[in-house]
């Protein structure tokens, strides 16, 4: 199976433990999210799955191989890490031709993956020329060059428009589909809510979880509900009666804390309350992020920085 796992890992670089003792696995068929704050040690284990650094001890393999003895490395995994690899003298299309010839990939794959990567159109172009988020669309046609069953990618959406966004996005969830193994890194919970199937979290270069998405949210999160009525006196005591407290939100709606949308439509039904607008509050994958490295003392200060996402 195309999985990629990480055994007992550890790199440990002069005084800083960057990974430490990590183990989990990364399963086709899905996207995982690979997240934890800047510094835990994603881009590092990115490093020692691709062979580019040796670990300290424990083991990290692609299919039950390491990496770095794989011949024509580009067809067994394609990775983004830095949108800055290319060779900005290089045209993009010279710049994959390069990479192409050294895997004996042909060069139609070349324009396949420029139009793939929406570069089709600037391909004859200096690399240095570039935008960041033109760069990286660059790096993710060179991670799919050779049509890997296994795809890495380091920050993906970094630079990128929003158009680019929804793009990165739909393509990680169609190489998903196709059955590839999908392993993204991020620091943005809310964007990468949007596209992971699977999660792993890092904190301080360890594992904090490995979980569905779904589960992860549900386990961290307390169910709330938001609804707009026209007689919040009466809703609020009826819904005192059940134990539960009428809160006021935002937008002229009302928030009722720990209940479900059911519950709450089923005491206003019975009580001929009108109610307007009723749903269950989506749980926030940043608020669950947060619940979660708020009990590991050590990361409580780094909640101002994982807040700026929008
Ligand atoms: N070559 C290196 N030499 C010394 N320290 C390093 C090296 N590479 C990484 N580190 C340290 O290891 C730790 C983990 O870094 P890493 O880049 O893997 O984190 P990250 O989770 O990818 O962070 P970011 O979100 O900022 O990319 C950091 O403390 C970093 O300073």
């Amino acid at each position: 199976m195309n999985s990629i796992d990480v055994q007992e890992l550890t790199k440990v670089y002069g005084t800083t433990r960057a990974v430490d003792r990590l183990t989990f696995g990364v399963r086709p068929g899905r996207v995982t999210g690979f997240l934890g704050p800047n510094g835990a040690g994603k881009s590092t284990t990115m490093r020692l799955v691709l062979g580019l650094d040796r670990p300290t001890s424990g083991s990290a393999t692609v299919a039950g191989r390491r990496y770095a003895d794989a011949e024509e490395p580009l067809r067994r995994v394609g990775a983004l890490l830095d949108a800055h690899a290319a060779h900005g003298a290089r045209t993009a299309r010279d710049h994959l031709r390069v990479l192409a010839a050294s895997n004996r990939i042909s060069v139609r794959r070349v324009d396949r993956v420029l139009e793939e990567s929406g570069l089709a159109a600037v391909a004859g172009r200096r690399v240095r020329t570039f935008s960041l988020g033109m760069r990286q669309r660059l790096g993710v046609a060179a991670a799919l060059l050779g049509d890997p069953p296994v795809v890495m990618l380091d920050e993906p959406s970094n630079g990128l428009d929003p158009e680019g966004i929804i793009w990165i996005r739909e393509l990680m969830t169609r190489l998903a589909r196709e059955g590839r193994t999908v392993l993204v890194s991020s620091h943005l919970m809310n964007e990468t809510a949007t596209f992971a199937d699977h999660l792993v979290v890092l904190g301080q270069g360890r594992l904090l979880a490995d979980a569905p998405l779904r589960e992860f949210l549900d386990a961290r999160s307390r169910p709330r509900v938001r609804l707009r009525t026209t007689a919040p006196d009466r809703l609020r005591s009826a819904l005192a009666r059940s134990g539960f407290a009428l809160e006021p939100g935002d937008g002229g709606r009302w928030t009722v804390d720990g209940a479900k949308a059911e519950a709450i439509g089923a005491t206003a039904a019975r009580e001929g309350i009108p109610i307007l607008e009723l749903s269950d509050e989506q749980p926030s994958l940043e608020q669950a992020y947060l619940d979660l490295t708020a009990s590991e003392a050590p990361f409580a200060s780094m909640s101002p920085t994982t807040r700026q996402e929008a």
